[in-house]
Protein backbone atom coordinates (compact mmCIF):
# COMPACT_ATOMS: atom_id res chain seq x y z
CA UNK A 1 0.00 0.00 0.00
CA UNK A 2 1.47 3.37 -1.10
CA UNK A 3 -0.29 6.19 -1.50
CA UNK A 4 -2.70 8.38 1.02
CA UNK A 5 -5.51 7.34 -0.95
CA UNK A 6 -5.03 3.36 -1.45
CA UNK A 7 -4.43 3.87 2.61
CA UNK A 8 -7.78 5.26 2.93
CA UNK A 9 -9.48 2.85 0.84
CA UNK A 10 -8.34 -0.06 2.93
CA UNK A 11 -9.44 1.34 6.18
CA UNK A 12 -12.34 1.78 4.78
CA UNK A 13 -13.11 -1.62 3.39
CA UNK A 14 -11.52 -2.64 7.06
CA UNK A 15 -14.60 -0.89 8.32
CA UNK A 16 -16.68 -2.32 5.92
CA UNK A 17 -15.61 -5.34 7.37
CA UNK A 18 -14.18 -6.42 4.20
CA UNK A 19 -10.38 -6.30 4.75
CA UNK A 20 -8.39 -7.60 7.98
CA UNK A 21 -6.32 -5.31 9.84
CA UNK A 22 -4.50 -7.02 13.02
CA UNK A 23 -4.73 -5.12 16.29
CA UNK A 24 -3.12 -6.38 19.01
CA UNK A 25 -3.81 -3.70 22.52
CA UNK A 26 -0.46 -3.78 24.76
CA UNK A 27 -2.09 -2.76 28.59
CA UNK A 28 -0.49 -2.34 32.08
CA UNK A 29 0.13 0.09 34.54
CA UNK A 30 2.52 2.93 34.04
CA UNK A 31 5.95 1.73 34.14
CA UNK A 32 5.21 -1.64 33.61
CA UNK A 33 7.24 -2.04 30.17
CA UNK A 34 4.73 -1.71 26.94
CA UNK A 35 6.64 0.86 25.25
CA UNK A 36 10.27 -0.68 25.60
CA UNK A 37 8.38 -4.15 24.18
CA UNK A 38 6.88 -3.16 21.90
CA UNK A 39 10.05 -1.53 19.81
CA UNK A 40 11.41 -5.48 20.55
CA UNK A 41 8.11 -6.30 19.02
CA UNK A 42 8.54 -4.11 15.86
CA UNK A 43 12.16 -5.03 15.29
CA UNK A 44 10.71 -8.71 15.26
CA UNK A 45 7.74 -8.92 14.15
CA UNK A 46 6.94 -5.88 11.30
CA UNK A 47 4.21 -4.35 13.25
CA UNK A 48 3.72 -0.31 13.55
CA UNK A 49 3.87 0.85 17.50
CA UNK A 50 1.08 3.48 18.37
CA UNK A 51 1.68 4.63 21.50
CA UNK A 52 -1.65 6.37 22.63
CA UNK A 53 0.71 8.33 25.22
CA UNK A 54 3.26 9.58 22.32
CA UNK A 55 0.74 10.41 20.13
CA UNK A 56 -1.00 12.51 23.21
CA UNK A 57 2.16 14.03 23.34
CA UNK A 58 2.99 14.83 19.80
CA UNK A 59 -0.51 16.68 19.80
CA UNK A 60 1.19 19.12 22.66
CA UNK A 61 4.26 19.50 20.77
CA UNK A 62 2.27 20.28 17.64
CA UNK A 63 0.57 23.56 18.61
CA UNK A 64 -2.92 22.03 18.47
CA UNK A 65 -5.95 23.65 19.54
CA UNK A 66 -6.66 20.84 22.23
CA UNK A 67 -2.74 21.08 23.46
CA UNK A 68 -3.16 23.05 26.59
CA UNK A 69 -6.35 20.44 27.64
CA UNK A 70 -4.06 17.63 26.94
CA UNK A 71 -0.96 18.95 28.70
CA UNK A 72 -3.18 19.60 31.70
CA UNK A 73 -5.08 15.82 31.47
CA UNK A 74 -1.78 14.26 31.50
CA UNK A 75 -0.30 16.13 34.45
CA UNK A 76 -3.01 15.28 36.76
CA UNK A 77 -2.72 11.60 35.28
CA UNK A 78 -6.32 11.62 33.77
CA UNK A 79 -7.99 10.49 31.08
CA UNK A 80 -8.42 12.29 27.62
CA UNK A 81 -11.45 12.50 25.91
CA UNK A 82 -11.80 9.14 23.78
CA UNK A 83 -12.61 10.99 20.70
CA UNK A 84 -9.26 12.71 21.48
CA UNK A 85 -7.14 10.12 21.27
CA UNK A 86 -8.98 7.89 18.69
CA UNK A 87 -8.56 10.08 15.88
CA UNK A 88 -4.60 10.51 16.59
CA UNK A 89 -4.96 6.65 16.62
CA UNK A 90 -7.27 6.49 13.03
CA UNK A 91 -5.10 8.80 11.25
CA UNK A 92 -2.15 7.42 12.64
CA UNK A 93 -3.14 3.97 11.17
CA UNK A 94 -4.66 5.29 7.99
CA UNK A 95 -0.82 6.86 7.72
CA UNK A 96 1.38 4.33 8.47
CA UNK A 97 0.68 1.84 5.13
CA UNK A 98 0.89 -1.30 7.60
CA UNK A 99 -1.47 -3.92 8.07
CA UNK A 100 -0.20 -4.73 12.14
CA UNK A 101 -0.88 -2.43 15.07
CA UNK A 102 0.62 -2.40 18.60
CA UNK A 103 -1.69 -0.19 20.27
CA UNK A 104 0.22 0.54 23.58
CA UNK A 105 -1.65 2.32 26.86
CA UNK A 106 -4.87 2.51 24.72
CA UNK A 107 -7.88 1.72 25.57
CA UNK A 108 -7.77 2.95 29.36
CA UNK A 109 -11.17 2.52 30.35
CA UNK A 110 -14.35 1.23 29.63
CA UNK A 111 -15.34 4.30 27.33
CA UNK A 112 -12.40 4.36 25.04
CA UNK A 113 -12.53 0.58 24.69
CA UNK A 114 -16.60 1.07 23.35
CA UNK A 115 -15.97 3.54 21.15
CA UNK A 116 -12.96 2.40 19.38
CA UNK A 117 -14.86 -0.44 18.24
CA UNK A 118 -17.94 1.56 17.33
CA UNK A 119 -16.18 4.37 15.34
CA UNK A 120 -13.39 2.04 13.63
CA UNK A 121 -14.82 -1.62 13.76
CA UNK A 122 -11.53 -3.23 14.98
CA UNK A 123 -11.69 -5.65 17.76
CA UNK A 124 -8.60 -6.78 18.79
CA UNK A 125 -6.81 -10.15 17.99
CA UNK A 126 -5.48 -10.16 21.59
CA UNK A 127 -4.46 -8.20 24.48
CA UNK A 128 -0.85 -8.52 25.80
CA UNK A 129 -1.20 -7.77 29.46
CA UNK A 130 2.10 -6.58 31.72
CA UNK A 131 1.41 -7.88 35.21
CA UNK A 132 4.17 -5.65 37.43
CA UNK A 133 3.61 -4.67 41.06
CA UNK A 134 3.06 -0.69 42.33
CA UNK A 135 6.57 -1.06 43.93
CA UNK A 136 8.27 -1.69 40.83
CA UNK A 137 6.65 0.40 38.48
CA UNK A 138 6.88 3.20 41.02
CA UNK A 139 11.23 2.86 40.48
CA UNK A 140 10.84 2.54 36.79
CA UNK A 141 9.11 5.41 36.21
CA UNK A 142 10.81 7.45 39.29
CA UNK A 143 14.14 6.29 36.74
CA UNK A 144 12.88 7.25 33.54
CA UNK A 145 14.49 10.17 33.18
CA UNK A 146 12.50 11.46 29.91
CA UNK A 147 11.74 14.39 31.40
CA UNK A 148 7.78 13.65 31.46
CA UNK A 149 5.16 16.16 33.48
CA UNK A 150 3.55 12.98 34.71
CA UNK A 151 6.52 10.55 36.37
CA UNK A 152 6.64 12.34 39.62
CA UNK A 153 5.26 10.52 42.41
CA UNK A 154 2.34 12.73 43.29
CA UNK A 155 0.95 12.05 39.62
CA UNK A 156 2.28 8.33 39.59
CA UNK A 157 0.04 7.86 42.45
CA UNK A 158 -3.06 9.27 40.60
CA UNK A 159 -2.19 7.28 37.60
CA UNK A 160 -1.85 3.92 39.53
CA UNK A 161 -5.35 4.99 41.32
CA UNK A 162 -7.16 5.40 37.79
CA UNK A 163 -5.19 2.18 36.13
CA UNK A 164 -6.66 0.05 39.19
CA UNK A 165 -10.13 2.00 38.48
CA UNK A 166 -10.21 2.41 35.03
CA UNK A 167 -7.86 0.83 33.15
CA UNK A 168 -8.32 -2.97 34.79
CA UNK A 169 -12.11 -3.35 34.03
CA UNK A 170 -10.94 -3.53 30.66
CA UNK A 171 -8.96 -6.27 30.57
CA UNK A 172 -11.44 -8.08 32.93
CA UNK A 173 -13.61 -7.41 29.58
CA UNK A 174 -11.19 -8.66 27.70
CA UNK A 175 -10.44 -11.26 29.81
CA UNK A 176 -14.12 -12.49 29.71
CA UNK A 177 -13.86 -13.23 26.64
CA UNK A 178 -10.76 -15.42 26.41
CA UNK A 179 -8.33 -12.65 24.99
CA UNK A 180 -5.88 -11.74 27.33
CA UNK A 181 -2.35 -13.01 27.07
CA UNK A 182 -1.04 -12.27 30.33
CA UNK A 183 2.83 -11.74 30.67
CA UNK A 184 5.26 -11.70 33.93
CA UNK A 185 6.60 -7.89 33.61
CA UNK A 186 8.78 -7.65 36.60
CA UNK A 187 11.44 -9.99 35.03
CA UNK A 188 14.32 -8.13 33.00
CA UNK A 189 13.67 -6.65 29.78
CA UNK A 190 15.43 -9.96 28.12
CA UNK A 191 13.35 -12.45 29.94
CA UNK A 192 9.82 -10.68 29.64
CA UNK A 193 10.59 -10.05 25.76
CA UNK A 194 11.61 -14.16 25.51
CA UNK A 195 7.92 -15.05 27.29
CA UNK A 196 6.72 -12.39 24.29
CA UNK A 197 8.21 -14.04 21.85
CA UNK A 198 6.37 -16.99 22.63
CA UNK A 199 3.18 -15.32 22.14
CA UNK A 200 4.24 -13.99 18.24
CA UNK A 201 5.90 -16.62 17.01
CA UNK A 202 2.71 -18.44 17.39
CA UNK A 203 0.57 -15.59 16.18
CA UNK A 204 2.83 -15.59 13.13
CA UNK A 205 2.22 -19.82 12.55
CA UNK A 206 -1.46 -19.02 12.80
CA UNK A 207 -1.30 -16.59 10.10
CA UNK A 208 0.58 -18.80 7.69
CA UNK A 209 -1.64 -21.80 8.34
CA UNK A 210 -4.62 -19.40 7.11
CA UNK A 211 -3.00 -18.78 4.29
CA UNK A 212 -2.29 -22.07 3.42
CA UNK A 213 -5.74 -22.93 3.75
CA UNK A 214 -7.22 -20.15 2.21
CA UNK A 215 -4.86 -20.30 -0.84
N1 LIG B 1 11.59 -5.43 32.56
C1 LIG B 1 12.14 -4.27 32.97
N2 LIG B 1 12.98 -4.25 34.04
C2 LIG B 1 13.53 -3.09 34.47
N3 LIG B 1 13.30 -1.88 33.90
C3 LIG B 1 12.46 -1.84 32.84
C4 LIG B 1 11.84 -3.03 32.33
N4 LIG B 1 11.06 -2.68 31.27
C5 LIG B 1 11.19 -1.34 31.13
N5 LIG B 1 12.02 -0.83 32.06
C6 LIG B 1 12.38 0.59 32.27
O1 LIG B 1 11.30 1.15 33.01
C7 LIG B 1 10.94 2.43 32.51
C8 LIG B 1 9.48 2.40 32.02
O2 LIG B 1 9.41 1.57 30.86
P1 LIG B 1 8.40 1.90 29.68
O3 LIG B 1 8.66 0.91 28.60
O4 LIG B 1 8.47 3.34 29.34
O5 LIG B 1 7.00 1.55 30.41
P2 LIG B 1 5.50 1.94 30.08
O6 LIG B 1 5.43 2.30 28.63
O7 LIG B 1 4.69 0.72 30.42
O8 LIG B 1 5.19 3.08 31.00
C9 LIG B 1 11.96 2.76 31.42
O9 LIG B 1 12.98 3.54 31.97
C10 LIG B 1 12.47 1.38 30.98
O10 LIG B 1 13.80 1.44 30.52
O1 LIG C 1 -5.22 6.50 25.65
C1 LIG C 1 -4.61 7.27 26.39
C2 LIG C 1 -3.22 7.16 26.62
C3 LIG C 1 -2.62 8.06 27.48
N1 LIG C 1 -3.34 9.05 28.06
C4 LIG C 1 -2.71 10.05 28.94
O2 LIG C 1 -1.32 10.03 28.77
C5 LIG C 1 -0.68 9.69 30.00
C6 LIG C 1 0.58 8.92 29.72
O3 LIG C 1 0.26 7.74 29.00
P1 LIG C 1 1.40 6.73 28.55
O4 LIG C 1 0.74 5.53 27.95
O5 LIG C 1 2.40 7.42 27.72
O6 LIG C 1 2.05 6.36 29.94
P2 LIG C 1 2.81 5.02 30.36
O7 LIG C 1 1.79 4.03 30.76
O8 LIG C 1 3.59 4.59 29.18
O9 LIG C 1 3.70 5.42 31.50
C7 LIG C 1 -1.74 8.96 30.80
O10 LIG C 1 -1.51 8.98 32.20
C8 LIG C 1 -2.98 9.76 30.41
O11 LIG C 1 -3.02 11.01 31.11
C9 LIG C 1 -4.70 9.17 27.83
O12 LIG C 1 -5.36 10.04 28.36
N2 LIG C 1 -5.30 8.28 26.99
MG1 LIG D 1 4.69 4.00 27.62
Amino acid sequence: MGSATEATKDISENLLGHKKVTVVFVLGGPGSGKGTQCANIVEHYGFTHLSAGDLLRAEIKSGSENGTMIQNMIKEGKIVPSEVTIKLLQTAILESGNDKFLIDGFPRNEENRAAFERVTGIVPEFVLFFDCSEEEMERRLLGRNQGRVDDNIETIKKRFKVFVESSLPVVEHYESLGKVKRIDAAKPIPEVFEDIKVIFSSLASKVMKLVIISS
